[in-house]
């Protein structure tokens, strides 16, 4: 039986919490290996973080007015090819479709800035800030068909500040949100072995 969590890493933008999945690896930490990173974005700064850590990063952009269906099925088949474990989506801002779903429901999760069900989508910190609530904070749920509406497996608060800007409570988050990403992924063989 293969105890190294096999993890496929799904992100868009600048990478921070791959980056903390790599660091905790490198650093003995988290007994897991990062087999690929894929992004929907060609210049996302995270597919620079996987090749500097020797990891296969893979571009999978959807092209304007392109077949999201198409798309979908591509992406399975991309991520297939690393024979994951688990698929962590982390700061992945396209939703995952039903042939990805089929395939890797049950053992994909997603890393979300706030305090789900409150604050579902792309914005969670802004909302959070806008309807004026004192504590927020992240989840990592398992991926189902909804937008950010399945099972929650871990939770972590943040105090907000009166001075908190959108971007100020976001970087507390992802503090956070990093934490929990490692342990999930930590806790994900012992639970599924
Ligand atoms: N089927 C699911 N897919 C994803 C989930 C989920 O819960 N179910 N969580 C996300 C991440 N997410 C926020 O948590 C999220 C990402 C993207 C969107 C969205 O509406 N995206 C648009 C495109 C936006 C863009 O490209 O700029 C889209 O997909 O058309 C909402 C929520 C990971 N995927
Ligand atoms: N709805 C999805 C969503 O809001 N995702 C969020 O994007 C950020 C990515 O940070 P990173 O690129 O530095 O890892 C994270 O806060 C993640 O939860």
């Amino acid at each position: 039986m293969r105890v190294t969590t096999r993890v496929v890493v799904l992100l868009s933008g600048s990478g921070t919490l791959c980056q903390a999945l790599l660091d905790a690896i490198a650093a003995g930490e988290l007994d897991a290996e990062v087999v690929a990173v894929v992004s929907d974005q060609s210049s996302a700064y995270g597919l620079e973080r996987a090749r500097a850590a020797g990891v296969p990063a893979i571009a999978h952009p959807l092209a304007k007015g392109g077949d999201r269906e198409a798309w979908d099925a591509q992406l399975r088949d991309i991520v297939a090819g690393y024979e994951p474990d688990l698929v962590a989506s982390a700061g992945f801002m396209k939703l995952l479709g039903p042939a990805f779903l089929e395939r890797f429901g049950g053992r994909t999760i997603n890393t979300h800035p706030a305090l789900l069900p409150s604050f579902p989508g792309m914005h969670g910190p802004r909302d959070a800030l806008a309807a004026g609530v004192k504590v927020a904070g992240a989840t990592v749920f398992l991926v189902d068909a909804g937008v950010d509406t399945g099972k929650i497996l871990l939770q972590g608060a943040v105090d907000v500040s009166d001075d908190d800007d959108v971007e100020s409570l976001h970087e507390r988050i992802k503090v956070v949100e990093r934490r929990l990403l490692i342990r999930a992924v930590s806790e994900w063989k012992k639970e599924h072995p």
